[in-house]
């Protein structure tokens, strides 16, 4: 199987990443793009972590690359690098170049699209829902810079027995939707707060927004440790303490950094604010009010003013 192509799709900052680094690791890559062809070679701005200490590095890439009505080959491991809104359009694209016992990966923020994509696979087909926690920025069509270390995982989205390993087996993992549900709650509050206050990630920990961001942890866990939520089994660790150390923790290590919400408001395109905040509204057994007004303050930028009074006179 590692001779047989990956076929990575979307050529954005993530899909560029995942691209170079399945070309590190010897595999062959065709890559999949929209609108912006990157090219025939790739340049990546490494970080790699040597003894405790970050390194730079700069390698350049050959990957193939395809607009999805030119590919003529079968694919049976597929990773797909869109943001959530895009994931199950991507993957119909491409679907009659997917084998039918294939892996397909995805590897986006927010909870909602891994369901709509499995609903069009075949029973033969694996999907494999990804999360990461790497930094990686877009500086020009082919080049990319990768702003913070991080790590990746696979699993499963619908558990099978005997358990499937994921064609990378190091980053197999058998509990996925509790990760996921982990990372849900960090964007819940880092992705939408930023967004609406137009601040950097590590602001969210100035003295102003610490009665805001209280009132949206304490709402966050009562849904979590909620037996009637959803995804109970795989939340109900996520009290208000061990969720305020989560989403200090990746604040402060992004302090510089922008959100994706954030970036994607500042630009005017569209946000994963539906699978977001807005799968918290869905699927929350209880009224949630913080995250209400916060998913109004990204969909709306006319409510938006007003938003931002209610929000910081939360107490
Ligand atoms: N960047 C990061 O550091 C991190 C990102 N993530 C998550 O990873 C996911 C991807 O993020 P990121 O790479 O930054 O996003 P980008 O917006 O940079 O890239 C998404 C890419 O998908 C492409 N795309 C969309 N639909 C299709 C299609 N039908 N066929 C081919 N390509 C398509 C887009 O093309 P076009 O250029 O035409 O729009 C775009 O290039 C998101 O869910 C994000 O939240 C998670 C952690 C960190
Ligand atoms: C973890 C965080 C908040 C890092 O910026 C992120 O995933 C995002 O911006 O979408």
């Amino acid at each position: 199987m590692k001779n047989t192509p990956w076929l990575v799709i979307g050529a954005g900052a993530i899909g560029l990443f995942w691209a170079c680094k399945l070309e590190k690791l010897g595999n062959k890559v065709h890559l999949v793009y929209r609108s912006e062809s990157p090219g025939k070679k790739i340049t990546l701005e490494s970080l790699t972590d040597e003894d405790g200490q970050q390194q730079v590095s700069v390698s350049k890439h050959k990957i193939k690359s395809f607009k999805a009505e030119e590919l003529t080959d079968q694919y049976d491991k597929v990773l797909i690098c869109t943001k959530s809104f895009d994931l199950k359009n991507a993957f119909s694209q491409v679907a009659a170049h997917v084998s039918d016992q294939a892996n397909i990966a995805c590897l986006c923020n927010g909870i909602g699209a891994q369901a709509e994509l499995q609903n069009i696979l075949l029973e033969t087909q694996t999907l494999w829902a990804g999360t990461t926690s790497e930094g990686v920025l877009k500086i020009e069509a082919n080049h990319i810079k990768h702003t913070g270390l991080g790590d990746t995982y696979f699993g499963e989205w619908q558990q099978t027995t005997p358990a499937k390993s994921f064609p990378i087996e190091s980053l197999t993992v058998a509990n996925i939707h509790q990760r996921m549900i982990e990372k849900l709650a960090v964007n819940a509050v880092i992705n939408p707060i930023t967004a609406i206050f137009n601040i950097h990630n590590g602001d969210i920990l100035n003295e102003e927004f610490k009665p805001l961001i209280d009132a949206t942890l304490s709402e966050l866990s009562n849904v979590f440790t909620h037996p009637k939520f959803s995804y109970s089994q795989e939340s109900q660790h996520l009290t208000q303490e061990n969720l305020k150390n989560r989403v200090n923790t990746i604040a402060q290590l992004t302090r510089l950094n922008r959100s994706s919400m954030h970036e994607d408001l500042r630009l005017q395109r569209q946000t994963e604010n539906s699978f977001i905040s807005g799968f918290l509204l869905e699927n929350s057994p209880i009224e949630l009010p913080v995250q209400r007004l916060l998913y109004d303050g990204v969909a709306f930028s006319e409510q938006r003013e007003e938003v931002k009074k209610k929000l910081l006179s939360l107490s």
